[in-house]
């Protein structure tokens, strides 16, 4: 049976196991945004996935969201990649880089001059941002023109070539979460009156002009898009999920993509009563290969793949504090607590520190 340890073949890409290292935002960009040393430490401490998805980087500076995340639009920041990306190469890994654009999910204390945060609509979201001096209200944001979502776009289209200068081996389109796409899709966020907004083909248009422009500049089969169908993480919903994600899972085929990667409901989603869309409902209309994520276990994963309702398995928190996770599932060793305190912010401690796994950390049997 396939299970976590079978290879795989991503398009060109040979993945030596199905453990993929999910995004994860940890907030611990150098200055002006840009990846430094202690960046490339932590990912290649994590080489041995299968495939690592590096943590969501902005395309353009008003695509921050919170404090210290790494941006993919700047000179400096393709060089400060480049550490991370030849270091993971140098142990064997391979490294996709997933574009974000946050949208309304900002605060003017983080936008270029102060300004208003921009989104689909002039909608806010219900909570408090993440800014350097702490959290703070969520403010109105500003209605993009519908001549503006070109220049948008463009931004994507230059991360991704930016992403390909810094070396990586491929980018994943950030669609999920409640960001600035998933505003798009969705119908609580979007109520726009131009051919991006009202009916599911308008409301998707973003999602497949971008997608579009990043294939584009690279092989498709280098190229992932991440959706959340069951998120309400950002104060997102829509009034019927299954037929957004179901036509944008669809709409998708077109473009011969390396693979979807779904964020799937967690117990959050389902405390806030949103609707649930099965993972099936995707796999059923996308043909191409699909990543799952969301509590994951090595039983679980294993389950996934040998029943072929996914055919990657990404875990998040479990490679927080597992930097050798594929060895330690294999063997069955223990696993890493992670220590939430550390999961957003700060340097090593929490990052870089976890151990390794060795037999000599067995517990030894009391004589
Ligand atoms: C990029 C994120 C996502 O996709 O949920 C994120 C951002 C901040 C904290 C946790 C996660």
């Amino acid at each position: 049976d396939i299970n976590l340890f079978s290879a795989y073949q991503l398009g060109n890409l040979e993945l030596p196991n199905r453990i993929v290292m999910a995004p994860l935002t940890r907030n611990r960009a150098g200055q002006g945004n840009v990846p430094h040393q202690l960046n490339a430490t932590y990912y290649v401490q994590r080489a041995s996935a299968g495939l690592i998805i590096a943590e969501a980087t902005q395309v353009t500076p008003e695509g921050q969201g919170y404090p210290a995340t790494p941006g993919i639009h700047s000179p400096e920041q393709v060089e400060g990649w480049k550490l991370v990306t030849d270091a993971v190469h140098q142990h064997g890994g391979r490294i996709f880089l997933q574009l974000w654009h946050v949208g309304r999910i900002s605060h003017p204390d983080l936008q270029p001059n102060g300004a208003l945060p921009v989104a689909p609509s002039a909608i806010a979201p219900k909570g408090e941002a993440s800014t350097y001096e702490g959290p703070k209200p969520y403010v109105t944001p500003r209605a993009l023109e519908t001549s503006e979502i070109p220049q948008i776009v463009e931004h994507y289209r230059q991360g991704a070539a930016n992403a390909l200068a810094a070396g990586f081996d491929g980018v994943e389109i950030h669609s999920a979460n409640g960001y600035l796409i998933d505003q798009f899709l969705r119908d609580r966020t979007n109520q726009r009156t131009d051919k991006y907004g009202g009916s599911i083909e308008n409301r998707a248009r973003l999602l497949l002009e971008v997608t579009e422009a990043v294939t584009s500049v690279w092989d498709s089969n280098r190229v992932g898009v991440r959706l959340s169908p069951s998120g309400t993480f950002n104060d997102i919903g829509d009034s019927n999920p299954l037929e957004t994600f179901g036509y944008a899972a669809q709409a998708l085929n077109q473009f011969n993509l390396a693979y979807l990667h779904i964020y799937e409901a967690t117990e959050a989603d389902i405390r806030h009563g949103g609707i649930i869309v099965p993972t099936s409902h995707i796999r059923d209309r996308f043909t191409g290969t699909l990543i799952v994520n969301g509590g994951y276990t090595r039983e679980k994963g294993d389950a996934v793949l040998a029943s072929k309702a996914a055919d990657l398995v990404a875990f998040g928190t479990l490679f927080i504090s597992n930097p050798d996770l594929p060895r330690r599932l294999a063997l069955n060793a223990p696993l890493n607590e992670a220590d939430q305190a550390t999961f957003y912010g700060g340097g090593e401690e929490g990052y870089t520190d976890y151990p390794f796994w060795s037999a000599a950390n067995e517990p030894v049997a009391k004589a």
